[in-house]
């Protein structure tokens, strides 16, 4: 267990930079299994340890992973690939599950523990395992285990989504690469992580046409080959400095980034009375000056980002007035409220609303993380805060920013570490 001390009531001033995205970079490491041959050098991969938990899993099957200087470098060409990641890795994160698509399509076989991942609620797989047999996977559980097969090849399908899940999108697009025929995807989630993930296959030589739509159509092909690919930027890193600088009432440039992936962000920013310039790859956020309370309601891309949910919280409690917070992508993803309350925030929790007042004063405390965004929505909590707050349980912060305390160091930030053996 790790925990940080911050000394918060600083303004954030300054330049930032991001690093590549940890969600686009995981299911590209799991498709990236899909190359017989070739290599495949993936470039702007954060150093996190999602990003070795899935190197871990990836060596274990068979291919031979490298990392240097944020490139991985992942030759899958082995013919003897292992079908069974082990169960101790699959269960320290989600994006694991993806590997399941991977193996079904390239060996035919597999067989893989329940994925674990962040406290956020039940996360249940189903949708995926629904795809897999609409591809011809036969599916069968045993002891926690899930057992999936095909005789001969996976074959295109049609596949209507119940909900446009994330991973279930990437799962089924990464398995109906390598199927005989034609496969379509229905209420296909519309992240930019799934774009990058397709253009990531397309180069490979898959054919994928619709990714970002909701509905997305691909031929099957024989075979897929390693290839150059560099990530996508992280907008949920971007948010968090973005939200930083808002809740600190600071000005900061953050650099590196495509804006329209923020819009529904920088949408609600602007209308909250927060001056946001954008300029090519970089947006900059003034919020020196008084800022008012909105209304947030969670949705699937385009929508209000549900990884940022927790993040702006600090931002509405220093504005002016009352917002209304409503998670509807993850049943349980208020579990940071209960922590942010010991400051003396002003939270009302009903089911999946929360009645936020802004104004009310803060003090500093001694604070829990559970998740990797409620532990950074923590830490921005804490630099808003005048005085010393602890914060325990930030390893979390490690699974998905690579360097989270040395740039808001960079911005004005203090903050100091304390490793617990
Ligand atoms: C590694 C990664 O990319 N993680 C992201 C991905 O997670 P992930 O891919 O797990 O998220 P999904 O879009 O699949 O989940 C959204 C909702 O669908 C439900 N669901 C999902 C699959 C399924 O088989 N059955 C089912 O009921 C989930 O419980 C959740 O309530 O998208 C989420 C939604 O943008 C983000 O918060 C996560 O950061
Ligand atoms: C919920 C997240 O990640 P995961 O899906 O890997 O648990 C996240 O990145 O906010």
């Amino acid at each position: 267990m790790s925990k940080i001390l911050v000394h918060g009531g600083k303004k954030l001033n300054g330049e930032v930079e991001v690093q590549g995205s940890k969600n686009a970079a995981l299911p590209i490491m799991a498709a990236a299994l899909l190359a017989e041959g070739g290599v495949s050098e993936i470039d702007n991969v954060p150093d996190i340890t999602d990003v070795q938990v899935m190197s871990a899993v990836l060596n274990n099957l068979g291919a031979r992973v490298l990392f240097a200087d944020n490139v991985l470098t992942i030759d899958a060409s082995s013919t003897e690939l292992s079908t069974e990641p082990p169960a101790k890795l699959v269960g320290q994160m989600r994006a694991v599950i993806l590997v399941m698509g991977a193996l079904l399509a390239r060996c035919g076989e597999v067989s893989i523990a329940m994925p674990g991942g962040c406290a956020i609620g039940s996360r249940p797989i189903d949708l995926h395992l629904k795809a897999l047999k609409e591809l011809g996977a036969e599916i069968s559980l045993d002891y926690g285990i899930i057992h999936a097969r095909v005789e001969g090849k996976l074959k295109g399908g049609f596949i209507n989504l119940d909900f446009p899940s994330v991973g279930a999108t990437e799962n089924a697009m990464i398995a109906a690469s390598l199927a005989v025929g034609d496969t379509v995807i229905e209420n296909a989630a519309k992240e930019p992580e799934v774009v990058d993930l397709a253009n990531f296959l397309n180069r490979m030589g898959a054919d994928i046409k619709g990714a970002g739509t909701e509905r997305i159509e691909i031929s099957g092909v024989e075979r897929l080959a390693g290839v150059y690919h560099e990530v996508i930027p992280d907008r949920v890193e971007a948010a968090t400095y973005l939200l930083a600088a808002a809740a600190t009432h600071g000005k900061v440039k953050v650099d590196g980034v495509i804006p329209k992936h923020l819009q529904s962000l920088l949408a609600k920013l602007r209308e909250m009375g927060i001056a946001i310039a954008e300029n090519g790859n970089s947006v900059t956020i003034d919020a020196s000056q008084p800022f008012k309370a909105t209304d947030i309601k969670t949705a699937p891309y385009p929508g209000f980002h549900t990884d940022t949910q927790a993040l702006i919280l600090p931002a509405l409690l220093v504005a002016d007035g009352t917002s209304i917070i409503v998670e509807s992508v993850f049943e349980n993803r208020f579990v940071h409220i209960e922590e942010f309350v010991r400051s003396g925030a002003q939270v009302q929790l009903n089911g999946n609303m929360a009645v936020v007042e802004g104004g009310f004063p803060l003090t500093a405390t001694t604070m829990n993380a559970e998740d990797v965004r409620s532990a950074a929505a923590l830490v921005i909590l804490a630099l808003v805060i005048d005085g010393e707050s602890e914060i325990d349980g930030v390893e979390h912060i490690e699974r998905g920013y690579e360097n989270l305390f040395g740039k808001l160091a960079d911005l004005g930030a203090e903050i100091e570490a304390i490793v617990e053996f």
